[in-house]
């Protein structure tokens, strides 16, 4: 099966389901055993990478990223393709809930190009790697005025043989409310989606905006390597 045969035949109406109730889903098995060790062996390729960032420099947490340059890895765009159409109508209706306007475009393409209109150009697909101790601080990914309201995450290492800890960690924050953590223990290959900044969720009067976070665990042992893809172009 090759990677759009992969993406068609998961089941979008579970997913979407899971990503109303939650603002994330799970999917298991996406990214194929050798994908994943190809994408990690790449790491020290610079040729690929348009930015490096060493997170403890700027409190992110401990560990490193590199933003993949234009023209994206060939894996890589297509899971940005291919994937974005089938959550299109999702961010679409979260916004109808939320009433804003401007509906999200059906494919990827007119996204970018509405991005580069508003001096969006950069791209945000990125590759991280955590080291034992390693960590990503709670966060969201806003690049610009421009954002599309999920992204996803692949994870490329196997817990319990290439690392230990390390899990992946929501937080969502009610108006008025404690925080509440929900944390993932994907495997290698799973396709986390969730929600870069805000997700609606119905109340006794309509929707409310509940804002979310994402980060990661401490890794305790080992090293994990993951592989993020945002729609839309940074600044
Ligand atoms: O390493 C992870 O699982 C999280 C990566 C992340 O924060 C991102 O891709 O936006
Ligand atoms: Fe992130």
């Amino acid at each position: 099966m090759n990677i759009k045969q992969k993406i068609d035949s998961l089941n979008w109406t579970e997913i979407a389901a899971s990503l109303d109730a939650k603002g994330y889903a799970q999917v298991k098995g996406v990214l194929p055993h050798d994908e994943c060790e190809r994408l990690k062996a790449a790491y020290p390729n610079g040729a690929l990478y348009r930015k490096t960032v060493v997170m403890e420099r700027h409190n992110y947490g401990i560990g490193e990223y590199k933003y993949f340059a234009y023209p994206l890895p060939p894996v890589v765009q297509q899971l940005r393709e291919y994937v974005y159409p089938y959550l299109a109508p999702v961010a679409n209706n979260w916004m109808r809930q939320l009433n804003k306007e401007h509906p999200f475009p059906a494919n990827l393409n007119e996204l970018i190009e509405h991005c580069h209109q508003h001096q969006q150009t950069k791209p945000t697909a990125l590759i991280l790697k955590y080291e034992k101790g390693g960590f990503n601080a709670m966060h969201q990914d806003l690049y610009g005025e421009i954002y599309f309201p999920m992204q996803l995450v692949f994870i490329l290492d196997e817990p319990g043989r290439d690392y230990e800890g390390g899990e992946f960690v929501l937080t969502q924050q009610k108006p008025r409310e404690q925080s509440r953590a929900m944390v993932l223990k994907p495997a290698q290959g799973d396709m986390l989606i969730f929600t870069t900044s805000f997700r609606p969720v119905k109340g006794t009067r309509g929707y409310n905006r509940v804002n979310m976070k994402h980060g990661v665990s401490e890794v305790t042992e080992g090293k994990r390597h993951s592989m993020g893809i945002i729609f839309h172009d940074a600044k």
